[in-house]
């Protein structure tokens, strides 16, 4: 996973991303080492995800839920939410490492924070665990829909990368139609696998991607996509890279290498940097769709979760999503700014008008 390494102290790094709170969570009876950061509570309580991944270094743990929880507030606040944006990350295998007394214990922490913070799977985590945690916490959605929660979120996730990509597509080439597109799919996770069916059902061409390879043949078989290698991605010839896994993939190197002319995928932070790779994006005519705004359906689903929301009511927020990204690709457009930017400008707008409303009581 490329990171962007940090010189910085702790302290430094929050000022930069300008957190709320960082809480590090450990726990030597279960092994839980976590890390749950709080980035901005203005428009409600930090909704975020929990990732557990076998980071190499705990510097880049912090790196990545420094990123994805403020990712997440730009994510809440594009998507209409009343949430503030958090995440949090347990270093480890979840193949091997994982079990119930750390998802539960893991919960506690959850539970002390008495609700600024509000979590939900990501990657290595699935509702089974959601439900551990909801054992010690009510701070917690994706549980399985037989408790009455809402289920795995990366259907409806996927859900709003299809309507991203689309729109994306109508900006390059006329029509929002794909017959006749490829995409490359990187990662054939859970969002990557709902994504992957969605596009063989519209007879798009996908190449099938995943370092996990035994997932690759399975998927690819299921739905007649093309396996690749994950060496090979970026010397495919497709109109679309889709990016599922992990972020920091789009970057100086990988934007040189590119053949597609759309980037619009699920991965969070798919930008390593997001003010230059944005840039460089802008200059290429590589249209970048971005991810917090296209991947917004998993956490609408679990902010559905919370308000009791219909299916029906869910999927119409997630297919919102083709607007919405159509909106920042006008910006875009308009200013000659990065798709990200115009992302950015209109994410904090309604953070600064909505700190407004709640300026009085
Ligand atoms: N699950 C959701 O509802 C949801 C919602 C929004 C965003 N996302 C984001 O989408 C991405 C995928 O999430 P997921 O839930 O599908 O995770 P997942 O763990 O189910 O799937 C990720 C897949 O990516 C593969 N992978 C890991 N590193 C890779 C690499 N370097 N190259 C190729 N493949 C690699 C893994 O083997 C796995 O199959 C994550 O960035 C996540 O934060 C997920």
């Amino acid at each position: 996973m490329p990171v962007q390494p940090s010189t910085q102290s702790i302290f430094n790094q929050l000022d930069t991303f300008g957190h709320k709170k960082v809480v590090f969570c450990s726990d030597p009876d279960t092994n839980l080492k976590a890390i749950i950061a709080i980035h901005d509570t203005t428009l409600g309580p930090a909704f975020g995800s929990t990732r557990m991944w076998p980071y190499k270094t705990e510097g880049d743990a912090l790196n990545d839920v420094l990123r994805l929880s403020k990712s997440m507030t730009y994510k809440c606040a594009i998507a209409g939410l009343n949430m503030g944006g958090g995440y949090s990350v347990i270093i480890g295998d979840s193949r091997k490492d994982k079990n119930e007394a750390m998802m539960r214990k893991f919960g506690r922490f959850v539970k002390n924070l008495n609700g600024e913070f509000i979590t939900s799977e990501d990657m290595g985590t699935n509702p089974r665990d959601m439900e551990y945690i909801r054992m010690e916490t009510e701070h917690v959605t994706g549980i399985p829909e037989s408790l009455g929660g809402s289920g795995d979120p990366s259907p409806i996730a996927a859900q709003g990368v299809f309507m991203g990509i689309k729109a994306c597509v109508k900006e390059q080439f006329g029509s929002d139609s794909l017959t006749g597109k490829s995409v490359i799919v990187q990662g054939i996770g859970h969002v990557g696998e709902h994504l992957v069916r969605l596009l063989r059902d519209e007879n798009v061409k996908v190449y099938a991607s995943d370092i996990n390879e035994d997932r690759v043949r399975q998927i690819s078989k299921k739905f007649g996509a093309e396996a690749v290698s994950n060496n090979s991605i970026f010397d495919i010839d497709a109109d679309i890279y889709a990016p599922c896994a992990m972020g920091g993939t789009v970057n100086a190197q990988t934007i040189n290498k590119l053949k597609c002319s759309i980037i619009a995928g699920s991965a969070n932070n798919q930008l390593l940097d997001e003010a230059k790779d944005g840039e460089l994006l802008l200059e290429k005519g590589i249209l970048f769709a971005p991810d917090y705004v296209i991947n917004a359906g998993g956490i609408i689903n679990c902010y559905s979760e919370l308000m009791g929301f219909s299916k029906k009511r869910t999927l119409q927020l997630t297919e919102n999503i083709y607007e919405a990204t159509r909106n920042i690709l006008k910006l875009s457009k308009l200013e000659n700014i990065s798709t990200i930017e115009a992302a950015n400008k209109i994410a904090e707008k309604r953070i600064t008008d909505i700190k407004k409303v709640k300026s009085s009581y």
